[in-house]
């Protein structure tokens, strides 16, 4: 029988994740990585949720602490980029880090076993021609995960299932209800799970940076106004300000190093170029001259049309992004994905 270990987080996607392994006879083995404290999932309330699933339906359950892992790479990456007056996206570095490598390590080391699933919305497709795993976006638009999913490598990617890649969401709600799945009406999580965990990133982010008030100025450096800590800004930020001005205004750069936050119009916050970093080719060998594609430069953001041009670089992996049109709120930070169709290209960090 094949075996496969599932990434329990105590939500309706990987309890219905399971149960669709378990009934085409996988050998089902549950795995919840206990991230953090706190309420939602990734903690206590979610372990204790993933543990009712594998009891009914009867298959194992491991739990393994990861809150180490997590306070190291997620929490202090957080912390140490908000500072820096950047904009870090955890949730690519969590897959990759916390979740699938550790994952795919204890299932093999510790469980003999070379497959793992999760109820990511997202699809894997074995590429003959090439030689490599694609990724590719969900069937179900509005659901697809790919954008989070960037860094994964062919190492990883050859280890893990996506089950619901191929599923609409209504349909997962749907086949979790026929298995009676205590979690088949269980609500969407609606946010970063540290938010829901502390409430609001604010709450998160003040708990492990003591904001030091200074001044927001325009281009030309006049002083408008007075801000918080520079942690609570992100560059495209429209409210919050507390500025009254004529036009509106809008974050266009962060000063970590003397505390300002630099306000001005929306043209000044707009870019035809960026430059990313931390590159991962996660569907085709890295090109070594120009390709066109579609870019994401945040989770839900519109597709936009682009020109990737690889740039040498010693120490890393970096491309220039061209846009055919400016791109408003390029966030340092955040990942820029890139995509033919539904196959994602690559991606990596925003850098400038
Ligand atoms: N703490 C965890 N331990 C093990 N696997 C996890 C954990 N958190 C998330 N996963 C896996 O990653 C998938 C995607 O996680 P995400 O945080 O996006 O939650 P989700 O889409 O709301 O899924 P779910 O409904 O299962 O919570 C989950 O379906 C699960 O398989």
């Amino acid at each position: 029988m094949k075996k496969v270990v599932v990434g329990l987080s105590g939500g309706v996607d990987s309890s219905t994740t399971a149960a669709i392994l378990h009934h085409q006879d996988y050998e089902v083995v549950g795995l919840t990585l206990w991230l953090m404290k706190g309420k939602g999932q990734c903690c206590s309330e979610g372990m204790v949720d993933a543990a009712f699933i594998c009891e009914q339906l009867g298959v194992p359950h491991h739990i393994v602490d990861s809150r180490d892992l997590f306070q190291t790479h997620i929490v202090d990456y957080l912390v140490e980029g908000y500072s820096a007056g950047i904009t870090p996206l955890p949730c690519s570095q969590c897959n990759k880090t916390v979740k699938f490598g550790p994952m795919l390590r204890y299932a093999k080391e510790e469980l003999g076993i070379d497959l793992i699933a999760t109820g990511h919305y997202a699809r894997i497709r074995y590429d003959e021609q090439n030689n490599r795993y694609q990724l590719l976006r969900a069937v179900d638009r509005s659901k697809d995960q790919s954008y989070f999913l960037y860094d994964l490598t062919q190492d990883l990617l050859a280890g893990v299932v996506f089950p619901l890649g191929e599923v609409l969401k209504s349909e997962t709600r749907r086949i979790a209800a026929q298995y009676n799945l205590k979690t088949a009406e269980k609500p969407e999580s609606q946010d970063l799970c540290l938010v829901e965990a502390n409430g609001s990133m604010r709450a998160f982010l003040d708990k492990y940076i003591t904001g030091k008030t200074g001044d927001i100025v325009d281009e030309n450096g006049k002083v408008l106004g007075q801000h918080e800590g520079i942690h609570h800004y992100t560059i495209g930020q429209r409210k919050g300000l507390g500025i009254a001005a004529p036009n509106p205004l809008y974050v266009i750069g962060i000063d970590a190093g003397r505390n300002l936050v630099i306000v001005g119009d929306r043209e000044n916050a707009t870019q035809t170029e960026c430059i990313i970093k931390r590159v991962n080719w996660v569907s085709m060998a890295p090109p070594t001259s120009p390709i066109r594609a579609e870019v994401q430069i945040r989770y839900r953001a519109k597709p936009q049309p682009v020109t990737v041009v690889p740039l040498n670089s010693a120490e890393d992996q970096q491309v220039k992004l061209i846009f055919d049109e400016p791109i408003f709120g390029i966030t340092p930070g955040q990942a820029a994905v890139w995509y033919t169709g539904e196959i994602v290209l690559g991606g990596g960090i925003i850098c400038s």
